[in-house]
């Protein structure tokens, strides 16, 4: 397995139930900061590359956000879950290997990361973003492997919003532990509304931007 290359000075985990706009938030502070500052990380990422191999299934459609992948999800929870039981850390180890980012958002997906982790060579980058933390476990990982620079982060809409985009409760899905496991007993350190009605999520994201602007020039300092 790759090992990390330097820590990041910055790893945002974030939270949210299906459809809250996890990834579509996430891809925001990505492009306010830049890829060569910040890079997306989703535990899912490597879950469905093995689920996808496994099970002959189409890995471009399942890291996307269409009803494809909400036809496997029941399942692919049972499986990682099976996996998870024998090393809870595995998704967020795979997830975070060759990140070289400074600043991390954590959903990590191999989709984006591979174009990273090819550049990442070239540009340090100096933070990271975890898009889909759903258990303790995940956020106790990146707590307990990066505790100066952890902060957590939920992204909330209203159930009639997350219907509009295409959610719909499923029993097994939305009353299990990958929905609810950070409910309850999680004091975040930054709660996001997503909403039409709510402060634009330009200015809900700005003390978070501005933490990883602050967080990438003392990066670049020390590397200097
Ligand atoms: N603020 C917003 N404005 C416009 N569209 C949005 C907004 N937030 C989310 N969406 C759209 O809603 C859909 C669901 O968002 P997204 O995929 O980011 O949710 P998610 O929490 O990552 O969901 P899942 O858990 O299913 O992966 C996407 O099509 C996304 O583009
Ligand atoms: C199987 C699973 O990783 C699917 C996540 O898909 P998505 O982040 O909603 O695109 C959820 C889980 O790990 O419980």
């Amino acid at each position: 397995m790759e090992d990390r290359v330097s820590e990041p000075s910055l790893v945002l985990v974030f939270s949210g139930k299906r459809k809250s706009g996890k990834d579509y938030v996430t891809e925001l502070i990505q492009k306010r900061l830049g890829s060569d500052v910040c890079c997306i990380l989703r535990l899912s990422g490597p879950l469905k590359e093995q689920y996808a191999q496994e099970h002959g299934l189409d890995l471009d459609q399942l890291m996307g956000p269409g009803p494809y992948k909400e036809q496997y999800r029941a399942d692919m929870i049972r499986w990682g879950e099976s996996r998870r039981r024998q090393d809870p850390g595995l998704f967020c180890r795979l997830a975070s290997r060759g990140a070289h980012q400074p600043v991390w958002v954590g959903e990590c997906g191999s989709c984006c990361c591979d174009v990273i982790l090819q550049t990442a060579e070239l540009c340090s980058v100096i933070g990271q973003v975890v898009s889909d933390a759903r258990r303790l476990s995940d956020l106790q990982w990146f707590q307990a492997e990066f505790p100066q620079q952890t902060q957590s982060v939920r992204v909330q809409s209203s159930e009639n919003t997350r219907s509009q985009r295409g959610w719909s409760f499923t029993a097994g899905v939305d009353d299990a532990e990958s929905e609810c496991g950070l409910d309850s007993g999680v004091e975040f350190d930054w709660n996001v509304i997503n909403e039409a009605d709510a402060p634009s999520l330009d200015e809900q994201l700005r003390p978070i931007l501005q933490l990883a602007e602050e967080a990438a020039s003392s990066s670049s300092v020390n590397r200097n």
